[in-house]
């Protein structure tokens, strides 16, 4: 048996004249998670919808759990959970209610839907408040039911698009807690993210995408070596980010890089040397890619 939950081979999408997805390939090892990291429009919706069957991809291949997301679409639709941006509860029914109902027609009897809903709620800390109606939900409570509701049956494979996104800093990091227990079960996990910090807090693998295309893959310290080197950051007197020059950390090139910009700051300008964060890998690789686009 395959250890792979997810393939894709040479994936090809266009809408119109426009080519959203250009050749992709990606492999996701059962019982991790992988996380498409891209700026908006790079095509990450696009290949959520192919995997879960609601688009069909022009060429290549994708299999989840060895299913083909063309000709095996049913067996494919009982693979997966899939979370979308936007919550797909009742707002005017209860947290409760909109798990018993989604209990019920996932074919649950109606004492399996109670305890299942209950099991539900407490797991993802939403006992508190499953009798008040979805409408007076904050955005966090929103998307942890969502993704309750999209879990009500167990499927291997959990599709999430953009899980966190608009949420605040402690919302984001109780959906974590939970993307993280929900892998510790034993569920591989697909998510895209806008957010680098995501992405290197939670994904055993991450792919950059770019354009529709996958412009670096592998572990967030594999991607932070590619991005040689150590980076220079000044701030100023109240510890504010005024620039950062990336350097080879050896004392020659960072004597150098001194020696050019010290001239332009204020003498109590602090200096740090760092390893390169995510967030100077991403933009290192996708300019690289839109400076060829340009060229
Ligand atoms: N059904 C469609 N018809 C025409 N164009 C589409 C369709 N779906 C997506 N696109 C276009 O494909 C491109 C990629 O969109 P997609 O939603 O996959 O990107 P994304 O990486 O998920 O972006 P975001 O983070 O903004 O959601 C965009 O330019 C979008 O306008």
């Amino acid at each position: 048996m395959s250890t792979l939950a997810i393939e894709v081979n040479g994936l090809r999408k266009r809408f119109g004249k426009q080519t959203v997805l250009d050749g992709i390939n990606l492999a996701v090892a059962k019982g991790t998670i992988f996380a498409l990291l891209g700026p908006n429009g790079a095509g990450k919706t696009t290949l959520i919808h192919i995997l879960s069957t609601l688009t069909e991809p022009d060429s290549g291949h994708a299999r989840i759990d060895g299913y083909d997301v063309v000709g095996d679409r049913k067996e494919v639709r009982n693979s997966i959970s899939l979370t979308g941006q936007f919550a797909a509860v009742d707002e005017v029914l209860t947290g409760e209610e909109n798990l018993k109902m989604m209990c019920r027609l996932s074919g649950l009897s109606v004492k399996e839907s109670s305890a299942r809903t209950a099991e539900l709620l407490k797991s993802f800390d939403l006992a508190g408040a499953a009798g008040k109606r979805v409408k007076t939900y904050s955005g966090g409570m929103r998307r942890k039911l969502d993704l309750a509701v999209s879990l009500v049956v167990h499927r291997p494979v959990l599709f999430l698009d953009e899980p966190t996104t608009g949420l605040d800093t402690i919302s984001r990091r109780a959906l974590w807690d939970i993307i993280l227990r929900l892998k510790q079960q034993g569920m591989t996990i697909f998510l895209t993210t806008q957010y680098l910090e995501e992405a290197d807090q939670l994904a055993d693998t991450i792919a950059v995408i770019n354009r529709g295309r996958v412009v670096a893959s592998g572990t967030a310290d594999e991607l932070k070596a590619r991005v040689s080197g150590e980076v220079i950051e000044l701030r100023n007197g109240n510890d504010e980010l005024l620039r950062t020059v990336p350097t080879s950390g050896g004392i020659e090139d960072v004597r150098h890089k001194l020696n050019e910009i010290a001239h332009s700051f204020a003498s109590d300008t602090r200096i740090s040397i760092r390893k390169p964060s995510m967030d100077d890998v991403f933009l290192a690789l996708t300019a690289k890619e839109t400076e060829a686009a340009l060229v």
